[in-house]
């Protein structure tokens, strides 16, 4: 279970008031995925980075199967995050950017590059594995950063609006993946405005506002 207790955080430039102080408690179970929403400007991206690790919260508690997070630098909390701008790197081509998510050091064995192939082909970039990103449209760039968080295997996945803007048939097919991952014992936080993306993934919902995550219905 991941277990986030009253984290709070605060912007210091900020003038007194003109942003809530964030305090957030969330709970998510291994196979479960909670949807957040919120208008721009509420806080999602501050609670990803708090999850991650990227921003350091003023107090609370993070705690992942009891285990402090808190006392971890982001690379040990086995938390993969897609952010909305993909992090791909750009000199490097599409197999390499999805094998650094099976192997950092990119020592990557026989069976390590046939499933990245597999994968490209799952995720409709059959054949693309030797483009750059900047060879690819914003829909495909999405997809090659999905599918190295997804088999970097990580049990805790933070999503950033990740199917915007990709076609139906695509969509669909990048839910089938996040599922498996579920089915495996995921567990995922999915940042989206998409009613059918929430619908198609989210056993809860939940918002954002005045700095605290308020529990939705289905
Ligand atoms: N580095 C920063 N310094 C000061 N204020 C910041 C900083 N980053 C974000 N903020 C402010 O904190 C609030 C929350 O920002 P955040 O990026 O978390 O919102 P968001 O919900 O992710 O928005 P969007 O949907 O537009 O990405 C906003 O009012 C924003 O202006």
């Amino acid at each position: 279970m991941l277990d986030c207790r009253d984290l709070t955080f605060h912007y210091s430039r900020c003038d007194p008031g003109e942003i809530p102080d964030f305090c957030f408690t969330l709970r998510l179970a291994p196979g479960e995925c909670l949807a957040v929403e919120g208008p721009s400007g509420s806080g999602k991206s501050t609670l990803l980075g708090l999850l991650a690790g990227f921003l350091e919260p003023g107090g609370g508690r993070l705690t992942w199967r009891g285990s402090d997070l808190l006392a971890l630098p982001p690379w040990e909390r086995g938390i993969t995050t897609v952010f909305q701008d993909h992090n791909l790197f750009d000199h490097l081509p599409v197999w390499i950017n999805v094998g650094l998510g099976l192997a950092p050091d990119m020592k990557l064995s026989r069976a390590q590059r046939a499933k990245i192939i597999a994968g490209l082909a799952e995720v409709g970039l059959e054949g693309l594995q030797d483009r750059l990103p900047g060879e690819l449209s914003g829909g495909q760039r999405q997809r090659v950063a999905l599918l190295r968080a997804l088999l970097r295997g990580s049990p805790l996945l933070l999503l950033d609006e990740p199917f915007t803007g990709l076609d139906d048939i695509t969509r669909q097919g990048l839910w089938a993946l996040v599922r498996r991952q579920k089915a495996e014992g995921v567990a995922v936080l999915l940042v989206s405005h998409d009613r059918d993306d929430i619908e198609a993934l989210a056993g809860r919902r939940c918002r954002l506002a005045g700095g605290r995550l308020v529990a939705e219905g289905r």
